[in-house]
């Protein structure tokens, strides 16, 4: 089946926490529609940007784009950006069931609020291995006032402007800011009002007894979530389209990027409304929990609880996050077992660093810069010599791995920038592992979530301090790893992950917090470019393509 749709993307005002922005939206919305398909379909977005004068692309996350490298929507590396007042035809399959989501994929766009959920069903015939009554999708995000542009020009100004803690934290695109904290005189009058419907707390409205496949998506630009649900357990089943042997929770972690879905049984005291809380982790916040309601079917559903909102998890506390992570394992019946051995294994060690005065993050000592003509054009379109589009000496394997101490500050002033690339031989086995580290604040060390497009990967492990390359992978769990295609490096630690270079294209792999990723903290892989077919002259327009899309 095909499902067809015609998206319109402009700048609105919005209030989602209650104090007016210029917000992206999708036909009028944000969150955007939730696209619903089948395994199978495929979906096709003619996608019109009218933002005036801003350019565009959107990354369909988790959706492996087989066949079709260009619709990745990842600017830079698989398409020029979509200009203003052009029409941009993304068209790609959903060949396997589960949650997924798309959201802005140019410079920090995503967190003016171009995001939504993606939901894919088994074929006909086939069912899910577990049983639920109702399918809801639920998106959790952080929010910030300042403007994309704000907060991207202070990043790369010297000195440094860091983003800062967000305002709010919004649960489906609604949350609320105190609007009494605002002390500035200038601001007009009605800027924030804490009484606009637009930030009336979102409500979940369950039926008493029933069971609820929640499924939730974390799309933060910074922050490490918690999520709850006051007086209820949580059962994960999925994440990242891929079955999960089921736990039980009463505080899920969701980092950004990840998805999940967890079965909830309204089985609690069906007279009154309960909390759905979100709070921040990892950093210490600044930001208050994001609220909404579990509305028990038929109280009103702007009945307040009549509790207090639940407490949450410690921010600081690595441990039960960490437990979590090991908890992850493939459901029986759907594992699929890895390749037991690798053929390449790169290492690759996260810090922060200064590169030309600016605050940068480097993966090896290397900190990723785009080229102008996107790779996946330069490596098929281009006549002559590579030397002119990109870097092509091959960024390191492993950067000074035995010496480097990962729990003092950051040292290594010699990082450079470059958009070189790892080229991986097709059909090989990689194994990745991410080194955490010490940021150039003392004792300090944060949590970054990697997100991998193009595969789903085997989370092979995760483990405290320095990975150990002659004990460690003994460890590797290779009986039955959950695959997925984001995943948490927890501070001072490691993760261990392990792909199959197998999908023609060329493919990043970065932090998905927004600013880090902004700031150089990515990598990009190459496999089967030979094997892409000819590119839609839709993509081109920009680099050495310049004036090839009107041809
Ligand atoms: O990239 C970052 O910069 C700041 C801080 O390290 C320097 O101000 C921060 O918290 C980040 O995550």
């Amino acid at each position: 089946r095909i499902r067809h749709y015609k998206w319109e993307v402009k700048y609105e005002y919005k209030s989602p926490d209650c104090m007016k922005k210029l917000s992206i939206t999708i036909n009028g919305r944000s969150p955007g529609p939730t696209i619903i398909a089948q395994q199978g379909d495929t979906i096709i977005v003619e996608l019109t940007n009218s933002l005036g004068t801003e350019n565009l692309a959107v990354h369909w996350h988790g959706i492996r784009q087989i066949g079709t490298p260009w619709s990745d929507g990842t600017e830079g590396i698989t398409q020029c950006p979509i200009l203003p007042g052009d029409t941009f035809t993304y068209r790609f399959v959903v060949d396997r069931p589960g949650t997924y989501m798309y959201h802005a994929h140019y410079g920090m766009q995503k967190l003016a609020g171009l995001y939504g959920s993606i939901r894919v069903s088994p074929p006909d015939g086939v069912s899910e291995p577990f049983f639920y009554d109702h399918d809801r999708s639920l998106i959790l995000n952080d929010w910030y006032h300042k403007s994309t542009y704000e907060m991207a020009a202070g990043l790369s100004s010297i000195p440094f402007v860091w983003v800062g803690e967000p305002q709010s934290l919004l649960i489906q695109g609604r949350g609320w800011f105190n609007c009494s904290l605002l002390t500035s005189p200038s601001l007009e009058p009605g800027v924030c009002n804490a009484t606009n419907p637009e930030c009336s707390p979102y409500f979940l409205t369950v039926i008493p007894g029933k069971t609820y496949r929640l499924r939730l998506t974390s799309i933060t630009s910074l922050s490490a979530l918690s999520f709850q649900i006051e007086g209820h357990n949580m059962t994960v089943v999925e994440t990242d389209g891929h079955y999960v042997k089921p736990f039980t929770v009463k505080n899920l972690f969701i980092y950004s990027g990840e998805t999940y879905s967890v079965l909830v049984k309204a089985d609690q005291d069906p007279t009154r409304n309960y909390w759905m809380e979100t709070s921040v982790v990892s950093r210490k916040p600044t930001t208050p929990p994001g609220l909404a309601y579990l509305n028990y079917y038929p109280n009103h559903p702007h009945r307040q609880p009549p509790t207090s909102p639940p407490a949450n998890p410690i921010w600081n506390d690595t441990e039960p996050r960490m437990n979590q992570s090991l908890a992850i394992k493939a459901r029986e019946d759907y594992i699929h077992p890895p390749p037991i051995t690798s053929d390449r294994v790169i290492v690759l060690l996260n810090t922060q660093n200064r590169v030309n005065g600016r605050v940068r993050w480097s993966v090896n000592n290397v900190s990723l810069t785009l080229p102008k003509t996107p790779y996946l054009i330069a490596l098929k379109e281009a006549r002559g010599d590579l030397h002119n589009f990109f870097d092509q000496n091959p960024p390191p394997e492993r950067y000074n791995f035995a010496a480097y101490d990962i729990f003092s500050n950051a040292t290594n002033h010699n990082a450079t920038t470059s958009d070189a690339i790892y080229r991986l031989k097709f059909n090989t086995t990689v194994d990745i592992i991410l080194q955490n580290a010490n940021t150039m604040t003392v004792n300090n060390s944060e949590t970054h979530p990697w997100h991998l497009h193009g595969h789903d990967f085997w989370v092979l492990g995760y483990g405290k301090g320095k990975f150990d390359i002659n004990t460690d992978p003994a460890r590797y769990n290779l009986v039955d790893p959950i695959m997925k295609n984001t995943v948490p490096v927890h501070p001072y630690g490691w993760t261990a992950l392990r792909f199959v270079a197998d999908n023609p294209g060329t493919w990043a792999f970065h932090c998905h917090i927004d600013s880090h990723f902004y700031m150089g903290m990515g990598v990009v892989f190459e496999e089967g470019i030979e094997m892409v077919g000819k590119l839609p002259s839709q993509i081109m327009g920009c680099g050495i393509t310049k004036g090839f899309r009107r041809l």
